[in-house]
């Protein structure tokens, strides 16, 4: 991944951090609330095409505020010294739609908005949330000049988060304990990496012997179904998801501002299993200049070969936008 070593604007500690939060619907307020509760950052700069919509959700977000942190709507010009400018807006899934589905509605929103951002805010960071996540972080990537480290898509961080509930939902065993991640496309060809996880610092088969648990690969294999199939279960009940990627996004923009070196499973851009010039989830350390590739993460024979079937699917719907 080629760096990028300019020193970058976000500030030490939790005082004047401006973040922007391009799109402030379902994901995008969520977002805003989440952040501005979490009391890490000092602004928030809310951008709509809507802009009564921007204007309503930052006065109602003041009234939530603690007293180091201030909303407002705002545009393009606003992001001008923002730490991070999460992108949220464009179309979401409709009950029987695919993330890729949204491809190219939401690709050219992409290019219309991302040029916008780095005009204004050369040195931020780009955090993409809209899907199809990872196809629109390579498209972001493309429209906004960036270094590679400088555009982050949330990737299977949401995976991640529900793989390891779900689990521990199964085990009767807090997700603490838990150390297990998806990988991979977010979306329907997403890889659970069964074979490093882990529970109680005890690979799976250990745990299941030790705490009396069955390995039971029928159980295992339903768990991973819930997990692929969340969103999908509910957006057909409430029609979009928005709390568990609100979190994501402020887990994401933690480790970055507090130059964490942790890792977490976001999207960001390069080569992959053989697949160039994608974007695509592995663990991946973030700190204050954005995102830098860990080791190659070992996998089994069977985690490899889906790896390279979820990084072709993506580079196939890049490869058919057809962008320049
Ligand atoms: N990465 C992830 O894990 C997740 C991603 N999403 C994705 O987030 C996106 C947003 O979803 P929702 O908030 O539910 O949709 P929504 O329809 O509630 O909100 C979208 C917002 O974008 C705004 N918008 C549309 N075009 C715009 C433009 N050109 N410039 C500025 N704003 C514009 C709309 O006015 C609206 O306020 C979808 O693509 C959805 O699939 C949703 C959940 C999880
Ligand atoms: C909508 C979506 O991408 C999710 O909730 O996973």
């Amino acid at each position: 991944m080629s760096q990028d070593t300019k020193p970058q604007i976000v500030q030490s500690g939790t005082n004047a951090v401006k973040i922007v939060v391009v799109g402030v619907g379902s994901v995008g307020s969520a977002t805003a609330y989440t952040l501005l509760l979490s009391g890490i950052v000092s602004e928030i700069v809310l951008i709509d095409i809507n802009k009564d919509k921007a204007e309503g959700e930052s006065m109602d977000l003041n009234h939530a505020a603690p007293s180091n942190t201030r909303s407002r709507a705002g545009d393009y010009t606003d992001c001008a010294g923002a730490a991070i400018v999460i992108v949220t807006c464009g179309i979401n899934q409709k009950h029987g739609q695919t993330r890729m589905d949204l491809a190219a509605k939401n690709a050219n929103i992409m290019l219309e908005i991302i040029p916008n951002v780095a005009k204004y805010a050369p040195d931020t960071i780009l955090l993409i949330a809209t899907n199809p996540v990872d196809v629109l972080t390579y498209i972001s990537y493309k429209a906004s000049g960036f270094p590679l480290n400088r555009v982050i898509g949330s990737g299977t961080v949401l995976d991640t988060a529900r793989f390891k509930y779900i689990l521990g939902e199964h085990f009767k065993i807090s997700s603490d304990s838990i150390d297990a991640c998806v990988i991979g496309e977010h979306g329907d060809s997403g890889v659970p990496v069964w074979s490093l996880t882990n529970i109680d610092g005890m690979k799976l088969r250990d745990y299941c012997e030790k705490a009396n648990h069955k390995f039971d690969q029928d159980a295992f294999h339903k768990i991973f179904e819930q997990t692929r199939d969340a969103a999908y279960d509910i957006i057909k009940r409430k029609g979009y998801t928005s709390y568990g990627i609100a979190a994501g996004l402020l887990r994401i923009v933690k480790a970055i501002l507090e130059n964490a070196d942790y890792s977490l499973t976001v999207s960001t851009v390069g080569d992959y299993f053989g697949v160039e010039q994608i974007a695509i989830s592995v663990p991946t350390k973030l700190d204050r200049r954005g995102a830098h590739q860990v080791a190659k993460v070992t996998l089994d024979e069977k985690e490899e070969e889906l790896m390279k079937k979820s990084a072709c699917q993506i580079k196939s719907v890049i490869d058919h936008l057809n962008i320049a």
